[in-house]
């Protein structure tokens, strides 16, 4: 019939309509008939949907499971008039047995196939039988069918900025900036060039040296990561002290100061990782002043120990909130009348997650025992009078209100820039932003969700392609269970990569394989990386045939004491590394010689954001970040990314990553081929092969549907302003489970919140429920959540709304500690 253009408006339901009616009452006959010319318009339907002329009789039962396997969001193939232009004009076929769909690809893709298959299967090519799930349907999907377009490529292609950018956090140059020159003594300046190669100050460490050491007037101190913070801090409180050991011995009062002198500073830190750092770096520093001692309470040991040290005596100690806590109340050898520095360093962070409580308890009980002190006429003569509060971030606002709740008054707000170190109020500095070193290459790929996984591999297969280009990179993962997962494959022996590796081999003539022997790394273990006691290995499928990486992983789900020896491997491992992890990774951690950042997951929040991709790009040196998205609503958040820097009207420039090329440099091993199209038939085996790697075991199967579970729960938490950008409506569920190598449709693997029987019903997970139930009842979850996750919000409020509140917070804890994040913050 010729198109007379006339659009009729009829509403399809949304579970398709290919879904049998059912016939109830009346005489039977009559539903018989009834029943057999609804089936005759069915099998109509089908052949118009699918556009074949003579299908075999399907089951209507057969039929079905084609569909809902697709996913949960699937729609049955658009008819010709509904081709909403997304989707590649590809036509399912069905076939006669009604257990297999092909879709078949005429554009020389590899064909795309939707395959239920009963639990035990032969795989395409080798005829290998594996165990599926079990009583469960399979679906082999293609890699390259249906996937969702990118809504922006036309107008956002850009080309990558190659042009050099003078570094925003390097220190200075200019001969007049010295240690020195800020009121830094000599010997400390000297130890710090002649031991620990630090020739002059950055920008930070100039403004916040000078104040520090000018007077005594509580701080604010906000620079882009990687500027130098911890010195900037560090350097005056050693400074300080060594001038009232200098003044002690002129007035022989005593020797000098010595560690039972009293403890002067306290440096708290949100993680046990990052107080480490601090204490590493503070140790190095007092090896010119032998006589003061520092040590760290963070938890992770045996509190004894902890006391025994602090029964000793010390002068600077560094530690995570919950822990310190715990020591002021019962620990009676921990006198802390004399501190006069209290650093609160990542303090945004320590304002978030509940460690508000523990910080007001931890200020209160400074003020308190200060005052005792002051009575009783005892403080040693040159300490100050006042206690000096410095509160440290590159992601916090001067917002007056909050530093005054931890008792942070008439702070002087230190910027790089010292022509502003000066005191300011909140109203002055609420339009300032934060933004990445300048010198960060910033990039973004939109990758379809099925192709995730081998586009992960493909990026870092060419990032270590060549000896020295890459040497460590991070790649940040939203949960724990998702990086367990990605370590698992990496670290395995995939068939992909020994044929890859034969094919590289064969390219290359015997002389020049001799010399390119692979290294192993010493010291690299080859055990079974299933298993949470190892934390790195080898990975066959990132090394190329001339060096070794290793793979990482770090999270807080990790013992203590792993987590400590696998960032310390990770860091003095000379040879190339990759480290998954977790957002415990993501704050102040400086892990040397970081080239690249791989947001694979992106953040929660664009604070998060920040502080990952700044562990590369530190202290003036080059670095490279590049952020994966959907297509889609995610797309929208390269917007959020421009404001990284402020670099006039616009932002940044950001440039964007092909998905093919993406697939191309990294797979495509055999230098020029005509064959565009080679890159789709390795991403496929490759696919395939962690697919069947998957299968082999019950354990693997259980962490890919783990891992995916835990993603989906995750990807709700994204904060409220954002989550226009990271939609849980708009996940594709079927095809996201691809990335996990799971051949199973999703509602089957009991996701929290998915749908179990006909309809559209609600697929948010669970919590998100709850948060969504919070939400609407005028409760600002995402605040909530970033806020407050402790359980022991003050029983005073035991209000109706404290108890929703409390649920919700609850709800939220127990999700971040199933991710492994909670834990991350060690409240000891
Ligand atoms: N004056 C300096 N000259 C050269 N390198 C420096 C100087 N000061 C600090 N660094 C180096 O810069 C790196 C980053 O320092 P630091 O960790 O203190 O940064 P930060 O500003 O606290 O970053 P973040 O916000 O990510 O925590 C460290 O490796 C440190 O050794």
């Amino acid at each position: 019939m010729a198109d007379d253009g006339m659009l009729l408006n009829f509403s399809i339901p949304d579970a398709g309509i290919l879904n049998k009616p059912k016939f109830k009452g009346g005489a039977w006959r009559d539903r018989l008939t009834a029943k057999k010319s609804a089936a005759n318009w069915h099998t109509k339907a089908t052949q118009r949907l699918t556009g074949e002329k003579d299908v075999p009789k399907v089951s209507a039962k057969a039929t079905d499971v084609n569909l809902t396997e697709l996913g949960p969001r699937a729609k049955p193939p658009p008819l010709a008039n509904d081709f909403d232009g997304e989707r590649p004009a590809k036509r399912p076929r069905v076939s006669a047995a009604g257990v297999k769909t092909t879709f078949d690809d005429n554009d020389g893709a590899p064909a795309a196939d939707f395959r239920p298959q009963s639990s035990t299967n032969v795989t395409k090519k080798t005829g290998e039988k594996h165990d599926g799930p079990k009583g469960g349907k399979q679906i082999i999907s293609s890699l390259f069918s249906y996937n969702p377009t990118s809504t922006t490529k036309s107008q956002q292609q850009e080309p990558e900025n190659d042009e050099t950018v003078e570094p925003s956090n390097a220190p200075l140059t200019s001969e007049l900036d010295t240690f020195t020159s800020l009121g830094i003594s000599t010997s400390l300046a000297s130890h710090l060039l002649k031991k620990m190669d630090l020739k002059a100050p950055t920008a930070i460490q100039k403004a916040a040296i000078s104040q520090l050491l000018k007077d005594d007037s509580d701080a604010f101190i906000q620079a882009e990561t990687g500027s130098g913070k911890t010195l900037a801090y560090l350097l005056p409180i050693v400074q300080r002290l060594m001038e009232l050991s200098a003044n002690m011995k002129k007035r022989k009062v005593d020797d000098a100061v010595s560690r039972q002198s009293g403890l002067f500073a306290i440096i708290l830190a949100p993680t046990r990782e990052l107080s480490k750092q601090i204490a590493t770096v503070l140790d190095s520093l007092l090896r010119c002043a032998h006589w003061l001692v520092a040590t760290t309470v963070i938890g992770g040991e045996k509190k004894k120990s902890e006391k025994a040290r602090l029964r000793k005596g010390i002068n600077i100690l560094v530690a995570t909130p919950g822990r310190l806590a715990d020591h002021l109340e019962h620990t009676e050898a921990l006198d802390v009348s004399n501190v006069r520095w209290l650093v609160l360093d990542e303090g945004d962070r320590l304002m978030e997650l509940g460690f508000e409580d523990e910080l007001q308890k931890i200020v209160g009980s400074l003020n308190n025992r200060m005052k005792v002190k002051k009575d009783a006429k005892e403080a040693i003569p040159g300490l100050p009078n006042k206690r000096t509060t410095v509160l440290c971030s590159a992601t916090m606002k001067m917002d007056v209100e909050r530093l005054g709740q931890i008792s942070l008054k008439d702070a002087v707000h230190i910027k790089p820039d010292p022509t502003v170190a000066t005191e300011k109020n909140a109203h002055q500095d609420e339009e300032q932003g934060f933004y990445a070193p300048a010198q960060l290459k910033q990039s973004y790929a939109v990758i379809a969700p099925k192709l995730r996984l081998v586009s992960l591999i493909s990026m870092l297969k060419r990032s270590f392609s060549r000896k020295g280009s890459v040497m460590k990179a991070i790649v940040f993962i939203s949960c724990a269970d998702s990086v367990d997962f990605h370590f698992d494959i990496l670290t395995s022996q995939l068939e992909e990569v020994k044929e890859l590796k034969e094919e590289e081999s064969k390219e290359e003539n015997a002389e020049d394989a001799e010399s390119k022997k692979v290294k192993k790394t010493k010291g690299v273990p080859q055990a079974d990386p299933t298993k949470l006691t190892v934390t790195y290995a080898e990975s066959p499928s990132l090394s190329p045939r001339t060096h070794t990486v290793t793979a990482y992983r770090l999270h807080g789900s990790l013992q203590q004491s792993l987590r400590t020896s696998t960032l310390a491997h990770f860091t003095k491992n000379p040879e190339a590394s990759v480290l998954l992890a977790t957002d415990v990774a993501s704050r102040g951690l400086d892990l040397p010689n970081v080239d690249l950042v791989i947001e694979f997951d992106p953040a929660f929040a664009r604070e998060d954001h920040l502080h990952r991709i700044g562990r590369t790009a530190r202290a003036g040196r080059d670095g490279r970040a590049c952020i994966f998205l959907m297509p889609g609503c995610e797309e929208g958040y390269v917007d959020i990314l421009k404001n990284d820097r402020k670099d006039g009207e616009t932002g940044i420039h950001i440039g964007r990553q092909d998905a093919d090329e993406i697939l191309r440099k990294g797979l495509v091993t055999s230098g020029v081929t005509k064959d565009k199209t080679a890159f789709m038939e390795k991403a496929t085996d490759l696919q395939l092969h962690i697919e069947r790697w998957a299968m082999t075991s019950p354990a693997r199967l259980e962490s890919a549907r783990r891992a995916y579970q835990s993603h989906v729960r995750a990807y709700a938490t994204h904060v409220v302003a954002e989550r226009g950008y990271f939609d849980i409506k708009q996940l594709h569920l079927g095809h996201l489970a691809k990335a996990f190598a799971l051949r199973e449709r999703p509602s089957g693997m009991k996701v929290p919140g998915l749908r179990t029987g006909g309809g559209r019903e609600d697929r948010r997970p669970v919590k998100v429920r709850g948060a969504a139930a919070k939400k609407a009842e005028g409760v600002d979850v995402g605040k909530i959540g970033k806020a407050d996750l402790r359980e022991d919000l003050p029983e005073r409020e035991d209000t109706e709304e404290a108890k929703k509140m409390r649920k919700a917070v609850r709800a939220r804890e127990k999700f971040m500690r199933h991710a492994g994040m909670a834990d991350e913050f060690n409240l000891g």
